[in-house]
């Protein structure tokens, strides 16, 4: 089977994947209305002929871009309205149900509004949203949006909903994300978002790109399309980025504009905060556009070395209080502490002096190299870091550490843990365990597996709380503190 194939094998079996959590979404709107699946799929022989020549209806089909108007039932995961649209009044084209199901991008539960339809797919469309037209939520006030894109560009959601709401929308989708993939009744009630203390000109990395225009095509530099419309959305100025990335981002689009010749396709470019010494010894903010270029970033008292195209958390504002939180939940009685995937070394550093002994583990040799650098910088003499596949750091815990005194860190990329390393984890059993996820989804399917085995029977989850690392977006950070 090609890798590909798999892949997608693999996120149609997975309940946490992007294309399961929206079903699911979509699902229970649809279950308000007593309505299911079968009302709502559209024909896919219609849909997507392979290779022959469209028929009339096919044709129909394809160009089935109606203007409806429309009311929003709740939001996906993915912070787009979700509306049932009947099309009783209306002439449908064939193989389209009577229902149909709209996802409308920048619209709140409860708006009445006007979309235009884009694409169909099996059981939902696409849409544009053209107008909020009655009903506005009482989380809506456009005078907030401050960004000239919003609503075109896929980087921001809620710029129109008070920064208090965010963080309740937010609290949601955890719940949500428990409720479907982690239903248990040892689930404590979720806790209160954590805030950003920025809620603009935060982001301290953005990934700007580009197709090199064909013809006359205006060359175009941005981001994504909001509602899955193809192509990029120019953008001249991002006002989540912070002020040096903004000022950079200018001088990089001339850039870019006067050497379009010389790239063959496209390209995506890093534009990346760092800090650089001036002539009298002091950092400055800067901004570093190569990717093996050296970062740094100061998390209060502590600095940061990592390769300016490795991962390293993107909010630099909510650092402090994000490690602090971290650091508190691991508490007093420990004495080794494991940074499972541990990247630059974050928490190893901002939590070194929780525990007498750190073990630090990544699969990207250069983000060990910058760990062990950022432990030499911040003269951390407690910690070694090994570079490989999360499981292995279980070979020298077993012999180095005792579980009862162990607190294990956890922070996997999106698709979160595999079996192996959860399975290892029951068998250590450590005091503790602190489960840091960009991915709610895969978090709460991976504790679901944990807390139903037989050996994480003795563990409690203490606490389950949201951060906002990406204020105006629908993204959340989540920790989960299981103990036993
Ligand atoms: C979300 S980042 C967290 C990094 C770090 N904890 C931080 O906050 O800066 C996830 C990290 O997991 C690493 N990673 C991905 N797959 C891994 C695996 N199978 N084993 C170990 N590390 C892995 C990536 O290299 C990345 O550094």
């Amino acid at each position: 089977m090609s890798k590909l194939k798999s892949k997608k094998l693999r996120a149609q079996l997975d309940p946490a994947s992007e294309e399961n959590v929206l079903k699911s979404d979509i699902f229970k709107a649809l279950a308000t209305r007593g309505l299911t699946w079968d009302d709502v799929a559209v024909d896919m022989a219609l849909l997507r002929p392979k290779r022959q020549k469209l028929t009339p209806e096919q044709l129909q089909l394809r160009a089935h871009k109606p203007i409806v108007s429309t009311s929003i039932i709740d939001l996906t995961s993915h912070g787009d309205g979700i509306a049932i649209y009947d099309h009783k009044a209306t002439p449908r084209a064939p193989g389209i149900r009577r229902f149909e199901v709209l996802l409308i991008p920048s619209v709140l539960p409860g708006e009445q509004v006007s979309a235009k339809i884009r694409y169909t797919e099996q059981f939902w469309s696409r849409c544009d949203l053209l107008s909020v037209d009655s009903h506005f939520s009482p989380m809506r006030n456009n005078d907030l949006v401050q960004c000239k894109y919003f609503g075109q560009c896929s980087g921001c959601q809620f710029q129109m909903v008070p920064y208090p709401d965010q963080l309740i929308l937010l609290r949601n989708t955890v719940k949500r994300a428990y409720e479907t993939l982690c239903d248990l009744p040892k689930i404590p009630q979720i806790l209160p978002t954590m805030p950003s203390p920025q809620q603009f000109m935060y982001r301290t990395k953005i990934t700007p790109h580009f197709s090199k225009p064909k013809n006359d095509e205006p060359l175009k530099i941005g981001f994504n399309m909001a509602g899955g419309a193809p192509g990029e959305i120019d953008i001249e100025d991002c006002i989540i980025a912070t002020q040096p990335i903004r000022d950079s981002m200018k001088q990089e689009r001339l850039n870019i504009a006067a050497n379009i010749d010389k790239y063959k396709n496209g390209a995506t470019l890093l534009l990346r905060e760092t800090y650089k010494l001036d002539d009298n010894g002091q950092f400055y903010p800067t901004t570093t556009t190569d990717n093996n270029e050296t970062a740094t970033t100061f998390v209060g008292k502590w600095r940061f070395e990592y390769f300016a195209g490795d991962f390293f958390q993107n909010n630099a504002s909510i650092l402090v209080d994000f490690t602090n939180y971290v650091k508190q939940n691991i508490g007093t009685n420990i004495k080794y502490l494991v940074d499972a995937y541990c990247g630059a070394g974050l928490f190893s550093v901002t939590c070194s002096d929780s525990a007498e002994r750190i073990l630090g583990i990544d699969i990207s040799a250069p983000s060990i190299k910058s760990a062990k650098r950022n432990a030499e910088l911040n003269n951390i003499k407690n910690a070694t870091f090994i570079a490989g596949n999360a499981e292995a750091i279980f070979e020298p815990v077993k012999t180095e550490t005792e579980p009862d005194l162990t607190a294990v860190i956890i922070d996997p990329p999106r698709k979160g843990c595999d079996t192996k390393f959860l399975n290892q984890l029951l068998e250590f059993s450590p005091k503790k365990i602190i489960y840091i996820s960009c991915n709610v989804f895969t978090q709460a399917r991976d504790l679901k597996y944990f807390l139903t085995h037989p050996s994480g029977a003795p563990y409690t989850v203490e606490s389950v709380r949201g951060v906002d690392l990406f204020p105006q977006t629908r993204h959340v950070e989540s920790i989960a503190v299981l103990s036993r």
